[in-house]
């Protein structure tokens, strides 16, 4: 199919092949959402949601929705709480808010306790929470017999629902008369952790997601974010925003069950050259495998190296948190609109 720059732009008629082509060399790849389990028009609903809870809920409210009380791991992530390139020396924050919804334990529902305006939009935020599983685990299939596995070997080791979740991103505009300096960042640069993730970027909205493309790979099969990756050899690529797609990106997880042939590549958002007073917001859906599943690697061929002891995805799952995440007492949380200041780097 046509390229947008780097990154390939496939639909869900595209072959096996090209969906591993893609994910064994720029890890990205923007798929066309025309008759897929999650329209375009579903995708307008969500970041109609995603505006309720950020331009109608206020920042104090969304604050007592916080994922720390959360036995699931769902809610609120404020301005400040997270540094994703923690292991790269990342001196300042993440300028940028998140709220997870859907995730739940197994023989359970999804109770997700959220702010009234929310709670009226519930079966809508579960219709395309829905959707989305449905389009990723057609996305596992298209690997699996990419890797001449049974088509369903990847979608039955996601059996579980709630393991995935949606995260509404707002990322806020920098503070009026701030200068955004080179320590400043939206996100700083990770790879995602789980298995697939979908990418929403909303019509029309700001850029600022960049993908780096390194000048040489090394497989790498662990949990840690910069092991293969050397900054200095190679280049962001800013991704465009291509309507009625989303981008769809490969989790460490992924990296490892497949021996380092599907890539999971790290990405960062940055600010505009010249910031505007509007909020950057994007919609992102981490698929995650069962918390038991042995992460054994596969090759293509579909062999199965079963010599070594695998790590299950719920440890590799809590070695991976262990090194990202930040104690409160060292969180500089913004909690209140009149503290969206500029924050000072971390000595
Ligand atoms: O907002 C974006 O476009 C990227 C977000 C992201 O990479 C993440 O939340 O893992
Ligand atoms: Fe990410």
């Amino acid at each position: 199919m046509t390229m947008a720059a780097d990154i390939p732009l496939l639909s869900l008629a595209s072959s096996p092949e090209e969906f591993l082509k893609a994910m064994s060399s720029t890890g990205f790849l923007h798929l066309s959402l025309v008759d897929s389990p999650v329209p375009p028009s579903a995708v307008r609903k969500a970041f109609s949601t995603s505006s309720v809870l950020y331009d109608e809920i206020s920042l104090e409210e969304r604050c007592r929705f916080s994922r720390d009380d959360d036995n699931n791991f769902n809610g609120h992530t404020g301005v400040g709480s997270t540094y994703l390139n923690r292991e790269g020396g990342q001196q300042k924050p993440d300028w940028k808010e998140g709220f997870g919804y859907g995730r739940f334990k197994p023989g359970q529902d999804w109770d997700q306790r959220m702010p009234q305006r929310l709670e009226q939009r519930r079966s809508e935020m579960a219709a395309f929470a829905d959707g989305c599983y449905e389009l990723m685990l057609l996305v596992l299939d298209k690997l699996s017999l990419a890797f001449n596995l049974p088509e369903d070997y990847f979608r039955a080791c996601h059996k579980h629902q709630g393991a995935n979740s949606v995260t509404l991103l707002n990322y806020p505009p920098p503070p009026t008369g701030y200068k955004v300096g080179e320590e400043d960042i939206r996100a700083g640069a990770h790879k995602d952790w789980g298995s697939v993730t979908l990418l929403f970027q909303e019509d029309g909205g700001q850029p600022g997601l960049e993908v780096f493309l390194p000048e040489s790979r090394q497989a790498q099969n662990g949990v840690r974010l910069l092991a293969d990756v050397n900054l200095k050899e190679g280049k962001w690529l800013a991704a465009p925003v291509i309507p009625d797609t989303v981008l769809i990106n490969l989790g460490l997880m992924m990296e490892a069950w497949t021996s380092g042939q599907c890539v999971a590549t790290l990405h960062r958002v940055v600010f505009p050259p010249n910031p505007t007073p509007k909020s950057r917001r994007s919609i992102a859906y981490f698929g995650t495998p069962d918390p038991q599943v042995e992460l054994r690697p596969v090759a293509k061929g579909g062999i199965i190296d079963s010599s070594k002891a695998a790590p299950r995805v719920k440890e590799f799952f809590e070695e991976r948190l262990k090194r990202a995440e930040v104690p409160k007492a060292e969180r500089k949380e913004l909690t209140r609109e009149s503290s969206l200041v500029p924050i000072e780097a971390s000595g």
